[in-house]
């Protein structure tokens, strides 16, 4: 008999990323080719055309598609899931912050983090993509009140993608030889892609590339800035590094992360190198069997303090900002 499908919500399915990331899940990338089912979600005026993208996913004939449902009703295709990916919202454009989608995007979050509390399944975890994707997660998880912190998470798994690429082509390494790449704080322009604790083949990245106004002047803002730039060529914002990034961020987390090795995660601080417990902030983590956990011990000089601090800074306003809109 075949195993019991994975049961995976995706919101927004009708958008940019779900085109890219509907056909990926469906192919088997997360579940490494066991048996997954679609339960997607998306706004009324938009279920003609996710009907469109269903025809789509039929016509692939994906052996592991166990399943699809799509809906409007977030109670009904939240039912049961295990996974839940929170990609619908409003995107931004040219010349906007993530942070400028607070309102438009918080209400969203709301509702979702209700229906997934009343009737997710008992091991659901919720991975949030939509921007502003840390603070979307907290709204989210304070309206679940049932469901622990732990199981919400923010992607900051592109910015880290972004960061072992740029090091990979600045050291001539291949992307397989980088490894202990962290993002710190939030999914923003303030965000700290950490190259002190990287390293390049085994050796500290910051000494292989010895260069720390290349640091300071190139990588971290190329890091940092990479949406804007991708917006600016494409006239949209990333869709298909963003869905690969959220398949990475989910496999790692159900399945593992490589041995020897961490990833980053937006999740909830429990005070961890000094960020205030309950924001939801990026850290290293290794995951294992659907849980994670933040590395521990690593030093922190006074230059990634400042842009660490900077960046949880930002996290705290966004905090007050969705306190003072009553949604959390
Ligand atoms: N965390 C990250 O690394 C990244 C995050 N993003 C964010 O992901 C989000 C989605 O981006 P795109 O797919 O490009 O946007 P899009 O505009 O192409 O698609 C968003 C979809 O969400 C749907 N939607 C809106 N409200 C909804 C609701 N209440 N329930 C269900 N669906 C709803 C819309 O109808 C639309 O089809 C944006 O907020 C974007 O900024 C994008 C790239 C990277
Ligand atoms: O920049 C944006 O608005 C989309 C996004 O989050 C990213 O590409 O990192």
């Amino acid at each position: 008999m075949s195993p019991t499908p994975l049961k995976v919500a995706v919101t927004g399915a009708a958008g940019q990323i779900g085109y890219s990331l509907l056909f990926r899940l469906a192919s088997g990338a997360l579940t490494g080719g066991a048996p997954i089912e679609l339960r997607l979600l998306e706004i009324t005026p938009a279920l003609k055309a996710l009907e469109g993208v269903v025809m789509e996913l039929d016509d692939c004939a994906f052996p592991s598609l166990a399943g699809v449902e799509i809906g409007d009703d977030p109670e009904k295709i939240f039912d049961g899931v295990n996974l839940a990916l929170l990609v619908g919202a409003r995107p931004r454009g040219p010349g906007m912050e993530r942070g400028d989608l607070l309102s438009a995007n918080g209400a969203i979050f709301t509702a979702q983090g209700k229906a997934l509390n009343k009737v997710a399944a008992d091991d659901v975890r919720i991975g949030v993509t939509g921007n502003p994707a840390n603070t979307n997660a907290l709204i989210a998880a304070s309206n679940a009140p049932d469901i622990p912190k732990e199981r919400f998470s923010a992607l900051t798994r592109l910015d880290h993608n972004r960061a072992i690429s740029q090091l990979a082509a600045k050291t001539g390494a291949a992307v397989t030889d980088i490894t202990h790449m962290t993002i710190w704080g939030n999914h923003s322009a303030t965000q700290y892609p950490d190259l002190f604790h990287a390293q390049v083949g085994g050796r500290n990245a910051a000494e292989v590339v010895n260069d720390q106004e290349w640091v300071e002047s190139y990588f971290i803002p190329t890091v940092a800035k990479r949406g804007a730039a991708i917006i600016e060529a494409r006239g949209s914002s990333s869709a298909a590094s963003a869905a690969s990034a959220t398949i990475d961020a989910a496999r790692d987390w159900l399945y593992g992360s490589a041995e020897n090795d961490w990833v980053s995660m937006a999740v909830v601080s429990d005070g961890s190198y000094g960020v205030p417990e309950g924001l939801v902030s990026s850290f290293p983590v290794t995951t294992k069997d659907g849980d994670w956990s933040i590395v521990q011990g690593l030093e922190i000089d006074e230059f990634s303090r400042g842009r660490i601090d900077a960046s949880v800074a930002e996290l705290e306003d966004e905090r007050n900002a969705v306190q003072e809109l009553g949604l959390i």
